[in-house]
């Protein structure tokens, strides 16, 4: 099974129990509410490529080493390549959001996520990010990329 490398990466404000969320404008996830992210270059890592996209589709740039948090994988029925989304957090960055072509940013409470207008495997591992347990995630999808066949998720660490 071929997998294609993504990230997705959330700005937290811990001072005030906030995420930084972005309202998807086009593209793939358009009209839902995620963290940042996007393709891993070929000449980057993929913490590096977390920060580049955070900074492009928000205007926030990490002033440290974004943290690992988790992995995703998804499966879609007809799709013979997998995505594999390496998730992470950064507590410390430069800039205010501002909305680009990509997104328009907002911050949220991590007590009250608006999961109704996010990706439906959200809420599965999101309690992971929270506690800072490193988590796998494997996911699989109808064609209609909203109904979830089957998952697992699994802690593989502290
Ligand atoms: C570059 N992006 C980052 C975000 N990403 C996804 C996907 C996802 N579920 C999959 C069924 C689609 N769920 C979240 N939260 N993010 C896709 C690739």
């Amino acid at each position: 099974m071929k997998h294609r490398l993504y990230t997705l990466i959330f700005p937290m404000d811990i001072y005030r129990n906030r995420v930084l969320l972005g309202m998807k404008k086009r593209g793939f996830g358009q009209n839902k509410l995620n963290g940042f992210g996007g393709k891993v270059e070929a000449d980057e890592s993929v913490a590096q490529g977390a920060s580049r996209e955070l900074c492009e589709e928000s205007g926030l740039s990490p002033t440290e080493e974004p943290e690992k948090c988790g992995l995703l994988l998804f499966y879609f029925e007809n799709d013979p390549v997998a995505m594999e989304v390496h998730v992470f957090i950064t507590r410390s960055f430069a800039g205010q959001p501002q909305e680009t072509d990509e997104m328009r940013p907002e911050w949220f409470d991590i007590r009250e996520m608006p999961f109704e207008h996010m990706w439906a495997d959200d809420p599965s591992w999101w309690p992971y990010v929270l506690d800072g347990k490193l988590f796998v995630g494997r996911f699989w999808f109808k064609a209609d990329m909203v109904t979830i066949t089957r998952q697992e998720l699994a802690q593989v660490g502290s």
